[in-house]
């Protein structure tokens, strides 16, 4: 298995970002720059989950030709009933304790320190599932409630892709009402002011602090879902799409890009890793194909 630069951003354990060079001699200048899901609490699911994605992509010629590296972010993460913590004796460094805006505030902390690195500009592609999806269109949004402002993304990406994402977070609770999971993990992470949910889902907003006025630069999203996924339904993806159809009226040459021929388990996405990288090939191809469209 590769062994990726590890680098920090805070003084927590999970404030970290994994960065993979692409293959020796690679050529291209994209960053792919992943954001792991996970509903915001498993400690099971972090930025090494890319790992596997990885290999896959790393063999790939078009990935020789287009790539610079790729980066995996960690970022705090909120509790999780099947593993409590004792807040008392848990150095503060490792406790699990984020809440909404921590999760974003971390995420949009790493991509300041990759630029400070690295220096892309808007040559990135911003790639997240489930909630790391949630977050991804978030960092296009002009404004998410309760996030600080001064660390929104600068500049955002190209292009964003969800995959098996989570869009409208009151949809998704409202749509397995059945299955406590959901309320629990929303209310874990975000806390119980569902008018807070509403205003934070990238699928939802559709005012000026949304996606469509706030991803000037974009040029192209892509929504990746699969029909094994029993956790993530397609209504997530049916409401992302009118934003971004909202979002692609307002420039030219704007594309929206949708997957929905996955096969695998809403986890087998990124664990066998096949599917995911098939995505981010797809997205990496069409981005190349529109070059020529300025952004
Ligand atoms: N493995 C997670 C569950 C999880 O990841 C999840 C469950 C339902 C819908 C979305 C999920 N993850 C999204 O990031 C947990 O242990 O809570």
């Amino acid at each position: 298995m590769a062994q990726p630069d590890t680098f920090s951003y805070g003084p927590h354990e999970l404030q970290k970002v994994h960065v993979y060079r692409a293959q020796e001699g690679g050529q291209g200048a994209l960053w792919v720059i992943y954001i792991h899901g996970g509903a915001y609490r498993d400690k099971d699911i972090l930025a090494d989950s890319f790992s596997k994605t990885y290999e896959i992509l790393n063999k790939h010629p078009m990935i020789h030709n287009n790539v610079a590296a790729f980066a995996s972010i960690d970022y705090r993460l909120s509790p999780h009933p099947n593993s409590p913590q004792d807040p008392v004796k848990t150095p503060k460094s490792r406790l699990r304790n984020a809440m909404h805006p921590d999760h974003l505030n971390d995420v949009q902390a790493a991509l300041k320190v990759l630029q400070e690195k690295y220096a892309f500009q808007d040559q990135y592609v911003l790639v997240g599932h489930s909630v790391g999806a949630t977050m991804s269109f978030q960092a296009v949004m002009n404004k998410v409630q309760g996030a600080d402002p001064t660390s929104i993304a600068s500049p955002k990406p190209r292009a964003v892709v969800g995959v098996c994402g989570i869009y409208d977070l009151r949809l998704i609770r409202n749509d397995f009402k059945e299955i406590q999971i959901y309320d629990e993990f929303l209310k874990g992470a975000l806390g119980p002011d569902e008018e807070l949910w509403d205003r934070i889902s990238p699928g939802k907003v559709a005012d000026s602090d949304g996606v469509a006025s706030g991803w000037q630069n974009g040029q192209l999203a892509v929504l990746a879902n699969s029909t094994g996924d029993l956790v993530v339904n397609k209504h997530q993806a049916d409401v992302m799409v009118k934003i971004l159809e909202q979002w692609k009226s307002l420039v030219e040459g704007r594309d929206v890009v949708e997957l929905y021929d996955l096969r695998e388990g809403h986890d087998d996405v990124w664990q066998k890793g096949e599917e995911l990288a098939n995505v981010i090939i797809t997205t990496i191809k069409r981005l190349a194909r529109n070059k020529d469209i300025a952004c």
